[in-house]
């Protein structure tokens, strides 16, 4: 299977990356994604509103050494917080990212949810086109954005999202969402896709990780993956991070997709996009 995605401007991004949330700046977030560039894995996500792009950055600084790899081989996301919404506050949020992970670009940059007030996100959406432009972001897109914020944002934008990073489980399969998302070629991908371990314990999935050999975290893996959906877990366990890479080497049923399937119930881990505005 193919590792990457592509999105509608050309440009790749590998399916299964590290996820950052509720990782301080620290020796222990340090390494841990030193150990993620070191084991294959060539994308991190973190956020200005996760407090620790200091510690991703130096990760990023000791996996690139200890792999023996270049910057252009990684592919590294950050996200505007809604604090930082607005056209002039957008761009100075952006290079204080920049400063903070101690890089000269990032390869993905997100409104990381839409809020409450639209013109602000139209607003911080013509910041991200700016800098998209100018050549000083590789990639722009959107976080936790609903068919009808795609429906407004569409009407005025010049550059279209290539990603929208969205809770996505076995339990919120969001498909009417993804429809209307690939019918525009805007990728989907997953945030909390293990549900923080809830769902490592669903019998369906434990099942099905039997059968094939694999942990149930892999399955997440792969059913995210065999959907078309980028998925980046969190772990700052070293063996954990390893498996969560390791998914190559099997592919699930149609009959496994259909059990996975059935186990929608339209519930949300975390807030609801229609609802939140960051407190
Ligand atoms: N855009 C948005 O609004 C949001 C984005 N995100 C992004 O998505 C990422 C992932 O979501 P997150 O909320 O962190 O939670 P996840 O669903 O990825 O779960 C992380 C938890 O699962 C554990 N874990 C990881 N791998 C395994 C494994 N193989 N076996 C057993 N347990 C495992 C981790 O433990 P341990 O670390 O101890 O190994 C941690 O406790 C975030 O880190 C962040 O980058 C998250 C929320 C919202
Ligand atoms: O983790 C993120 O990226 C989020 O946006 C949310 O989890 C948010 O920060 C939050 O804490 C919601 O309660």
């Amino acid at each position: 299977m193919e590792q990457q995605v592509t999105f509608h401007n050309g440009n790749t991004m590998p399916k299964v990356g590290l996820g950052t949330f509720r990782c301080p700046e620290g020796e222990e977030l340090v390494q841990a994604v030193k150990h993620a560039i070191v084991s294959g894995y060539r994308s991190i996500d973190t956020a200005r509103i996760y407090d620790n792009e200091q510690s991703v950055g130096e990760g990023i600084r000791q996996g690139i050494e200890a792999a023996g790899i270049d910057r252009s081989e990684l592919f590294i996301t950050t996200k505007l917080w809604l604090d930082d919404f607005g056209y002039d506050s957008a761009l100075e949020a952006y290079q204080a990212s920049l400063d903070r992970l101690g890089l000269d670009y990032v390869d993905l940059y997100l409104l990381h949810w839409p809020g409450q007030d639209e013109q602000l996100y139209l607003d911080s959406w013509q910041a991200l086109e700016k800098l998209y432009n100018d050549g000083k972001v590789r990639n722009i897109g959107v976080s936790n954005f609903a068919i009808q914020h795609f429906e407004r944002l569409l009407q005025v934008a010049s550059v279209k999202p290539v990603i929208n990073q969205v809770e996505f489980t076995p339990y919120l399969n969001q498909k009417e969402l993804r429809d209307y998302m690939a019918d525009k070629f805007i990728i989907a991908e997953s945030w909390s896709p293990l549900m923080n371990g809830e769902i490592l314990t669903n019998e369906v999935v434990m099942n099905i990780a039997e059968k094939h050999g694999k942990s149930p975290a892999q399955i997440i893996v792969r059913w995210n993956i065999e959907n078309d959906v980028v998925i980046i877990p969190k772990s700052v366990t070293p063996s954990r991070i390893e498996e969560n890479l390791d998914v190559y080497d099997f592919e699930l049923t149609q009959e496994d997709h259909y059990e996975l399937d059935q186990l929608n119930e339209d519930r949300r881990v975390g807030p609801d996009p229609a609802e939140y505005n960051g407190h």
